[in-house]
């Protein structure tokens, strides 16, 4: 028997093994999960993603390693773990021949939550968060797939439990479905629960995680809150132009990191084609003139390295350096009578850190 602590993380992952065969699906994995967050488990197919959460829903037993959640160990004190999960499985089936209202019953009773006799009380709360109530007396069989995943995270959540964990729970999901489950995830953690959800689809995560682990081939590749792990990829900040005077000689061709991608024939490009030392950036912007004369306004910036089109009439400009480049860059085109309607990052922070921090391997 484990006792749990108030200090505990959420869910603690340490030095965690597991092995099919002659195989290492996990290989020494360790994180924390802090209460409150929305957590994300990134990793290509195959990486061991399922594994690790079987492992802390006490299905499997590792092969090493510990793993408490909110201070239980998994392998030890397995019923009081239960009793604080809630865990939907992929491409986990319902029973189809029953109503919404009879399948969330039968669970409860499963569950052994209290119902206050037949009234079921707890199942109407479930309905009404995660709004199945209209569909209460609708066969299972005829809900759309979205619907159905909904009713599986109302099922975990019957038993009230502090720790959700979901595995792919927007996976086969068309982007309004997704979105709806996105958007019940965050309503779930402003009432105070803890989300671990796996997923291989980095854009389903992007908005709602603050905190991710990236696994490639059964390693721990990199976890944190997102923030964190961005300041930690971030390129050396840049010197700053002088005040005043936004354009200045053109970088040398070895500050310059080369390009497929077509550019702007700005003046002063020259030498677009070698290496560069420092990581570089990219922002898109959306530019109230030609990508021309934004190249001509940057052209000479120090740390500007391109200026190439974008999607959708947008303009990408690839930098050395930190946000405050991106201020400077904004201001350079300002001065240079350019509107600017819109500034965002080429990818999205998480995109950003797992291309960084995986090689593309799978097993
Ligand atoms: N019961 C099992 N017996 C043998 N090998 C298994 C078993 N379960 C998983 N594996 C293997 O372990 C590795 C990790 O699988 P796992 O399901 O944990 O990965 P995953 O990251 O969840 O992948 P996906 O995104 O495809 O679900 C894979 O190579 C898989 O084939």
């Amino acid at each position: 028997m484990t006792t749990a602590t108030t200090t505990a993380p959420a869910i603690r992952v340490r030095h965690l093994w597991h092995r099919f065969g002659r195989f290492d699906v996990l290989r020494d994995v360790s994180f924390d999960v802090a209460h409150g967050e929305i957590f994300g488990f990134i990793g290509p197919n195959g990486a061991g993603k399922t594994t690790t959460i079987r492992v802390m829903s006490t299905l499997l037993e590792p092969l090493a390693g510990r793993v408490e959640i909110d201070g239980y160990d998994v392998t030890i004190d397995p019923d009081a773990v239960r009793k604080i999960i809630g865990y939907m499985p992929d491409h986990a089936g319902v029973y189809e021949r029953v109503t919404v209202r009879e399948y969330l019953e039968f669970f409860a009773d499963a569950y052994r939550v209290p119902t206050a006799g037949t009234s079921y009380a707890v199942v109407d709360a479930v309905m009404e968060l995660t709004d199945l109530t209209k569909l209460r007396d609708k066969l299972v069989a005829t809900m759309s797939k979205g619907m159905k995943q909904r009713l599986q995270l109302a099922r975990t959540l019957l038993h009230d439990p502090k720790v959700l964990i979901l595995d792919e729970p927007a996976s086969d999901l068309d982007p309004r479905a997704r979105i709806e489950i996105r958007d019940l995830l965050v309503e779930l953690r402003n009432l105070g629960k803890t989300i671990f959800l796996s997923s291989h689809i980095l854009t389903e995560l992007a908005d709602v995680c603050t905190s991710v682990a990236i696994l490639e081939r059964g390693r721990l590749v990199v976890s944190g809150p997102i923030s964190e792990i961005a300041r930690r990829l971030e390129p050396p900040p840049a010197p700053a132009p002088s005040e005043g005077a936004p354009a200045v000689p053109a970088p040398s061709p070895s500050e310059v990191r080369g390009s497929p991608r077509p550019t702007f024939n700005a003046a002063g490009g020259s030498g677009w084609g070698a290496a560069a030392p420092i990581p570089t950036r990219t922002v898109k912007l959306r530019v109230l003139a030609p990508g021309e004369a934004v190249a001509a306004a940057l052209t000479g910036m120090p740390n500007v390295h391109r200026v190439a089109p974008g999607p959708a009439h947008t303009v990408l400009v690839t930098y050395a350096g930190d946000d405050t480049m991106v201020a400077y860059i904004v201001r350079a085109l300002v001065m240079a009578n350019i509107g600017v309607s819109g500034v965002e990052p080429e990818r999205n922070e998480l995109e950003r850190i797992f291309l960084e921090v995986t090689k593309g391997e799978v097993q």
